[in-house]
Order: C-alpha cells, then sequence, then structure tokens
C-alpha cells in the first residue's frame, strides 16, 4: 500500500511562492481530488513529487521515499502531467517502447496500455497526427504502462470527449477499488465531485481543506427545505416560532434556509398542517468551492468585460 505524502513543502520561483508550506498525504484505496483556482499550485506540486523540480523546503514521497530513489519508479508512480511532451515525430507505438525501456518493463505492455486506452488503432501513426484528445489517451497510457501503485493526473479530462471523460472516471474508480493511491487535478469541484472521495484544495500555494466529500459539504454548505402546503400562514407561523425563517416565492411554494426535511416534516404533521411537497436540496458543491477559495484566485476579473464595452 503506498502512499503520496507531502510535508512542509515549498517551492519558490524567485519572488513567486508556488507551494507554500504544503502538507498532506494522498492514501491507497481513494481517488483524492486535487482543487485550487488557476496559479494555486497544483501542477508544482505534482513535479515535485515526481522529483522534476526541488523544493526549496519541506519533502514530497511516495511511499515514504523520494522519486528520485524509488527502485521501480514506473512501477510507483504513473504520471499524466502534459500531453505535449511526447514526441510528435516518432509513433504512438515507438513512443511508448522507449518508456517501457528506460523503465525495464516488458515490451508486452505496451500493447496491453493500448489497448485500454484506446489507441490500439492509430499506434502506428505519428504523434503530430493526434488530435488533444489521442494525445490525452497516449499520456495516460504512459502512466498506466508500469501498472503503478499510485496514479497522479493533472486534468485528464482536457480535451476528451464526454465518452472519453466517463472512461478515464471509470479508470480511475478501479485504482481506487482496487487499493491504489489516485490523485487528480481539476479546476472543476463538479467534475472532481463525480470521482473523488477525498478533496485536497489549494489556493495560492496553501492548503485551504483536506477533507472528505461529505464532510466538506456538511462543512461549507448550509441545507434548505422546499415546501408546498393548503396553510402556509400557519405553517409560517409555527416554524418562526420554531426558530426558522421561511420565504413564500411568486409561486406559493415556500423555502426555508438552514433546515432539513427531517426536521420540518415532523412540525408539520404534528400541527397537522397538510403538506403538498417536501423536498430538500442538494447543496451545492460548487458554491462551496467558490465559497472556499473566493479570493484564493491568482487571476481573478476584477472588471466586468460588458462595462468594458460600455
Ligand atoms: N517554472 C516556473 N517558473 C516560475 N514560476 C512558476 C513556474 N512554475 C509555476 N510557476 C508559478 O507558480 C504558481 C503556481 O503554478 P502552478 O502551475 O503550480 O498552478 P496550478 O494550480 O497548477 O494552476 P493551473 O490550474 O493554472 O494549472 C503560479 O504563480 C505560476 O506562475
Amino acid at each position: 500500500m503506498t502512499s503520496i505524502d507531502v510535508v512542509n513543502l515549498t517551492k519558490e520561483y524567485g519572488q513567486t511562492r508556488a507551494v507554500d508550506g504544503l502538507t498532506f498525504s494522498v492514501l491507497p484505496g481513494r481517488v483524492t481530488g486535487f482543487l485550487g483556482p488557476n496559479g494555486a499550485g497544483k501542477s508544482t506540486t505534482m513535479r515535485l513529487v515526481l522529483g522534476l523540480d526541488r523544493p526549496t523546503s519541506g519533502t514530497a514521497t511516495v511511499g515514504g521515499r523520494s522519486y528520485a530513489s524509488l527502485d521501480e519508479p514506473l512501477r510507483t508512480v504513473g504520471a499524466l502531467l502534459d500531453p505535449g511532451a511526447a514526441l510528435g515525430a516518432r509513433t504512438a507505438r515507438d513512443h511508448l517502447r522507449v518508456l517501457a525501456a528506460a523503465g525495464r518493463l516488458p515490451t508486452s505492455r505496451v500493447d496491453e496500455v493500448l489497448e485500454q486506452t484506446g489507441i490500439a488503432s492509430v499506434a502506428r501513426r505519428r504523434i503530430s497526427t493526434f488530435s488533444l484528445g489521442m494525445r490525452q489517451r497516449l499520456g495516460i497510457a504512459a502512466a498506466l504502462l508500469g501498472d503503478p501503485a499510485v496514479l497522479m493526473l493533472d486534468e485528464p479530462s482536457n480535451g476528451l470527449d464526454p465518452e472519453g471523460i466517463i472512461w478515464i472516471r471509470e479508470l480511475m474508480r478501479e485504482f481506487a477499488d482496487d487499493g491504489r493511491a489516485v490523485l487528480v487535478s481539476s479546476h472543476l469541484m463538479s467534475e472532481t465531485a463525480a470521482v473523488a472521495d477525498h478533496l485536497v484544495v489549494l489556493g495560492k500555494g496553501r492548503l485551504l481543506a483536506d477533507t472528505g466529500i461529505q464532510d466538506f459539504l456538511d462543512e461549507w454548505t448550509t441545507p434548505r427545505v422546499r415546501l408546498r402546503t393548503t396553510e402556509g400562514e400557519r405553517l409560517r407561523g409555527v416554524l418562526v416560532r420554531e426558530g426558522y425563517q421561511p420565504v413564500q416565492a411568486d409561486d406559493g411554494r415556500w423555502t426555508v434556509e438552514n433546515a432539513r426535511v427531517e426536521e420540518i416534516g415532523p412540525i408539520a404533521a404534528r400541527e397537522g398542517i397538510p403538506i403538498l411537497e417536501l423536498a430538500g436540496e442538494g447543496a451545492s458543491l460548487e458554491a462551496a468551492y467558490l465559497a472556499l477559495t473566493s479570493g484564493e484566485a491568482e487571476f481573478t476579473t476584477t472588471t466586468s468585460p460588458l462595462s468594458q464595452e460600455v
């Protein structure tokens, strides 16, 4: 069981502190979503884990060892960082063969990962002719070559079509269910929530959250109930006495903030008030994420493009 452990990690580029005293672990058996606005430090952290950059201070290890000291790096960590990195003049198959040879992996793995990523039919084409989605699949094929214990993917759904996005989600799920550790970065909470069990959120290089999805929802969102009744005013009076603040919309429906159906339903039943509809609203993960990261984006729009045109 291999994990990624980041401890007090800091990386400075000149005046820019890209990663700032970061500590978190990516544990086996779950998909950890790595979130944060542009420039939050996600890619830098991944590069430090892979030993592609030296930390200013702190450590990033895989299975307790630095990447450079791993005996079999490709069998330990599979990573997708920059799909543009593959050499365009080579065929996809040759590209993977070179990687397999360098990693002392059997050539048979090349055909296996070409099949697994759905690019076997274009394996003999030059990479320069590949679409972004095909390059992305090739990058994922390279990550899978060593059948690694840890998978680290930077924005894997970039350029993938909807079928490809579902495929990559299922792949990550299978890896985690198989007891492996998966770290996947994204800007989008909705995309991450569809696959991740756990979240690590960065803002300006610092850790903003390291939490399970459900705990994140509980902490950052407030539940709300929508209902319809034949006795709105009576229900309103009862709920106000109970400390709620029901508000009626134009269509006659009521909204009760900070309330759950398990609380409101029994109150109405106790008072004998007929309820025609009662629904708890799913808290919006996206709204919670924006609330957490607001003010943490390195690049934000201060003026709306529309107002500039006027
Ligand atoms: N090689 C480098 N030289 C100088 N500054 C860098 C370098 N790499 C990253 N940075 C800076 O470090 C900060 C973090 O960048 P990083 O790419 O890690 O963020 P990110 O969260 O991956 O962003 P994105 O979602 O846009 O990819 C940014 O301010 C970036 O400009």
